[in-house]
Formats: C-alpha cells, sequence, structure tokens
C-alpha cells in the first residue's frame, strides 16, 4: 500500500525541477439539507510539508572568489534587452536542496517515507563554509554545466589539500546533474579521474561538465577542475551515465 502510495507521488518526478505543492481536497461536514461542498488547501500540515532551504545561494562563509564566480554566472541568467526589458539569459542556477526527493516532489517529505534520516551527502554539513560550498549553473544551449565549489576545512586530505575522494564527490555531483538535465533520471555508471594538481583547501575551483555524445541508454559527459582564474588543471574526468527507470530505484534497484 505504501509502496504504491510513494510510486504515485514518484510519477511526479522532475529531475531538478519543482513542482506546486499537492492540493488536498478536504471534506466539509455535511449541512442538512446541502450537499457536500470540498475545498482546497494550499499545503498539508507538517511534518509532511515544509518550504524547503535553498543552499546554493551565497552565504557569510563564501570568500572572494566563490562571490565573484556566483556573481558572474548569476549576471548570466537573465538579460536586460534595449528597452530595459529582462528576459532568460543563457545561464540557469540549479537550486540546491540537503533531499533530492523531497524537492522532487514540491516538498513532501517522500524520502522521509522512504528513509526518514536520509540527507544528500553534499549537503549534509549544517555549519556554512565546513565542507561542500557549492552552487551549479547550466547553459543548455552549449551543453554545459558549471559547479563552483569553495572547498571547506572538513574535506582535507593531505595536509592543507583537498581529499581525493571529496573531489570525485563534486566531478560526480556536476556531471551526475548534467547527465540528469539532458537525459532524465540517470545514475553513474563509470567514472574516471586524472589528479594534475592537488586543491588547496579553502579555496575555489571550477568545475565543468560538457556533454560528449549520448548513445541510447548511455550518457557521456566529460569534465574539467581548474583554478578559479582557470590558470591551473587540477583534475579531469571522463563519466557514464545509463538512464534508469524511477520505479527501479523504488523497487531497490
Ligand atoms: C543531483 C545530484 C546528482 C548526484 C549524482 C550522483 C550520481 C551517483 O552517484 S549514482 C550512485 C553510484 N552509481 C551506482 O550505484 C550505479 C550502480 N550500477 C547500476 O545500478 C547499474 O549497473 C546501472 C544502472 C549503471 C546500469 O545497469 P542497467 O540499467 O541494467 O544497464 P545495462 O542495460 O546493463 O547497460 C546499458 C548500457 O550501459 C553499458 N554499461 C553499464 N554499466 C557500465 C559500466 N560500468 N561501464 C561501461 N559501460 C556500462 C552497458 O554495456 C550497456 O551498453 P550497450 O547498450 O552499448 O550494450
Amino acid at each position: 500500500m505504501m509502496a504504491a502510495s510513494v510510486r504515485a507521488t514518484f510519477r511526479l518526478f522532475q529531475p531538478l525541477r519543482p513542482v506546486p505543492p499537492m492540493r488536498i481536497p478536504l471534506r466539509q461536514p455535511t449541512v442538512p439539507g446541502r450537499t457536500t461542498v470540498a475545498r482546497t488547501m494550499g499545503v498539508l500540515p507538517l511534518p509532511f510539508f515544509s518550504k524547503p532551504r535553498d543552499f546554493s545561494l551565497p552565504n557569510s562563509s563564501w570568500g572572494p572568489e566563490m562571490v565573484r564566480l556566483y556573481e558572474h554566472y548569476n549576471s548570466q541568467c537573465e538579460v536586460e534587452r534595449e528597452g530595459g526589458e529582462k528576459q532568460k539569459g543563457p545561464w540557469k542556477r540549479l537550486p540546491s536542496y540537503n533531499r533530492v526527493l523531497k524537492y522532487a516532489t514540491g516538498g513532501v517529505y517522500l524520502s522521509k517515507l522512504i528513509q526518514s534520516k536520509a540527507r544528500l551527502f553534499t549537503r549534509n554539513i549544517k555549519e556554512p563554509g565546513a565542507s561542500f560550498e557549492y552552487v551549479l549553473f547550466d547553459n543548455s544551449e552549449e551543453q554545459k554545466c558549471v559547479g563552483i565549489l569553495q572547498a571547506g576545512h572538513l574535506l582535507e586530505g593531505p595536509p592543507g589539500f583537498v581529499h581525493g575522494g571529496a573531489i570525485a564527490t563534486m566531478i560526480d555531483t556536476v556531471t551526475g546533474a548534467h547527465a540528469t538535465l539532458l537525459s532524465g533520471p540517470v545514475m553513474t555508471a563509470n567514472l574516471n579521474i586524472n589528479y594534475r594538481s592537488p586543491i588547496p583547501l579553502g579555496s575555489t575551483v571550477v568545475l565543468e561538465s560538457c556533454l560528449d555524445k549520448k548513445e541510447d541508454k548511455k550518457t557521456f559527459v566529460t569534465c574539467k577542475v581548474t583554478s578559479s582564474n582557470g590558470s591551473k588543471l587540477h583534475s579531469e574526468a571522463t563519466a557514464l551515465f545509463v538512464s534508469i527507470s524511477v520505479c527501479k530505484i523504488l523497487d531497490g534497484v
């Protein structure tokens, strides 16, 4: 019964795009001599619904390079035409939440129904600036996705530098989000990374994911991690994502 209702809710799934909150019919008590009136309620009471916090907006832990790069891409999300009219620009900022499924269903605590303590790995540390501070921007025309990452002190690997697993996590996150935008629900099948130069802890880097090719269920992307001014190559990667059916995840794959 629960699995069926979860599956029904999942039909609303739209990767990285919020859907409006569910409107639930609420029955009024029947008044003698009148028919039952149904009205709708905006959202269900807590704990089932709440407004998710977008973690990809600037906070006080962001350093000048992180802010500069954010503003660089954010200013291209909306452009002003000659008459002062605003229109969509080439880039789109992707909002980010600490529960993927909660967001995908417009605030429904779907992941609570599946696993109450589940949190997105890259958004599970509350202290701002301590781990992954990042924001993603997508350029659908150029089939590119950019991630700006400020790597916090909890991501240490070699003394003073970022852990290779943390770098892999961010590459997987940027390429995974990109592949999802390109192909719908996917899972990482293969990720190959060459680490070229270490990333100093606390620094800001840019991850650029580009579509290589699509073949049936397979989406191939490449990714480069560079210093914030682009002068140093830190890592380069290739990744393969395979399209999956969302029901497969619910059935335990
Ligand atoms: C918004 C936040 C974004 C975060 C993104 C994070 C993404 C993740 O981390 S996902 C977690 C890590 N990944 C996993 O756990 C995946 C585990 N693996 C699986 O579930 C499955 O093996 C899966 C889904 C990848 C592929 O299974 P399945 O759907 O049965 O694919 P299958 O039909 O066998 O293969 C499809 C094609 O892909 C190819 N393929 C599958 N796996 C691989 C692989 N590892 N390497 C190379 N090719 C592969 C097959 O050869 C086949 O190719 P072709 O069509 O040319 O014959």
